[in-house]
């Protein structure tokens, strides 16, 4: 009957968490580790990257980013949990060429960076801070490679369970569903009532990703400045603000020195790619240019038009009102004339 079935999936489902959870033997080990210091990982920095760190240092770097916020303490985090969390998180991030555990470290990163050096974390309250740094490391949970259209286009399960913003919705489970798993859940200590705001918190600010969203948030929070709106206080304006926040530092890749960018933007290339080359094989259709590998040589102009479209006014727009994070602004022009110089070669 119902219940029996109901029952079954419960089970089910407890299993499949079991399995995408980290192991006792992992978490032991983390949990065991000397966390270097965040200047060693050069955590406060907009120029940050990840190629030289192992997987192990990733782990190291996350727990410093906890630790740096007082996280533990301000939420009664119990230490194994947010180990076995941090790795469970990296566990469920699929070894796909850009939309990886490396991507979801920088994308964190950059908001550390945001909070700290861009001084933003004074307009923050704790719980947004806890929120926003496991949202942007849970943003992109068992991305898969393909984006939305392609779900939809292949009426993938994703697609048929979520008609926009598939993939974000599905991040968004996937957080759940670890936070639900066996000494995962890092928020257990807190009230119903944090409980509640924080994961409205990681809800909005994973969704906000969708840069199809993007468009909509930036044309109201533009209208809010333009009004000399500087009380981020109200619900809806910090429900904005953290939705742009998310933006930029998910496209931060554009503004890091030019050798990053480059290698980058190599890895965001060859997963759109893959994808073309999907669409042609499996869906025997022609993909949009960026996807598709004969038009490589496209690329340096398109990332002008990325940068122009998308990433300059977003990284104008919040400098304007917190001038702190001005590095971002600065370095996606500096990629853009790489781009440009590029664009004019070919
Ligand atoms: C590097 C390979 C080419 O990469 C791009 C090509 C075109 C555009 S676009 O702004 O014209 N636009 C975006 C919205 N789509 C629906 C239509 C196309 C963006 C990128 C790009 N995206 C990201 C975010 C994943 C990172 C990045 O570095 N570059
Ligand atoms: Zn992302």
């Amino acid at each position: 009957n119902a219940c029996k079935l109901m029952a079954k999936q419960k089970v089910a489902l407890e299993c499949l968490s079991y399995h995408a959870t980290a192991s006792a033997e992992d978490t032991n080990k983390l949990s065991q580790d000397i966390i270097p210091s965040a200047d060693s990982y050069n955590l406060y920095s907009f120029k940050f990257h990840d190629f030289d760190l192992s997987d192990e240092d990733t782990c190291r770097a996350t727990l410093r980013m906890f630790l740096q916020c007082n996280l533990v303490e301000k939420f009664h985090i119990p230490y194994d949990v947010l180990c076995r969390w941090i790795l469970s998180v990296k566990k469920n991030y699929r070894p796909v060429k850009y939309h990886n555990w490396r991507h979801a470290l920088n994308v964190a990163q950059t908001m550390f960076a945001m909070l700290k050096t861009g001084k933003m974390e004074r307009f923050m309250s704790d719980l947004e801070i806890l929120g926003l740094l496991v949202a942007c490391l849970c943003h992109d949970l068992d991305h898969r490679g393909t984006n939305n259209a392609f779900q939809t286009k292949t009426e993938s399960p994703l697609a048929i369970l979520y008609s926009t913003s598939t993939m974000e919705h599905h991040h968004f489970d996937q957080c759940v569903m670890i936070l639900n798993s066996e000494s995962n859940n890092i928020f257990q200590a807190l009230s119903p009532c944090d409980y509640k705001d924080v994961m409205r918190v990681v809800e909005t600010a994973i969704l906000s990703t969708d840069l199809a969203m993007y468009f909509k948030k930036k044309s109201k929070f533009l209208e809010l400045v333009d009004n000399g709106e500087f009380d981020w206080q109200s619900p809806e304006k910090k429900e904005l603000l953290c939705g742009m926040m998310m933006t930029a530092c998910d496209v931060s890749a554009i503004a890091k020195p030019w050798e990053v960018q480059h290698k980058v933007a190599k890895l965001v290339a060859d997963e759109f790619f893959d994808q073309g080359d999907l669409e042609k094989l499996q869906l025997n259709q022609q993909p949009i240019a960026m996807m598709d590998r004969e038009k490589k040589d496209e690329l340096p102009q398109m990332q002008v038009g990325f940068i122009d479209m998308i990433c300059l006014p977003l990284y104008k727009v919040l400098s304007d009102t917190f001038p702190w994070i001005q590095p971002l602004y600065s370095g996606t022009m500096e990629n853009r004339q790489r781009w440009q110089d590029l664009a004019e070669k070919v």
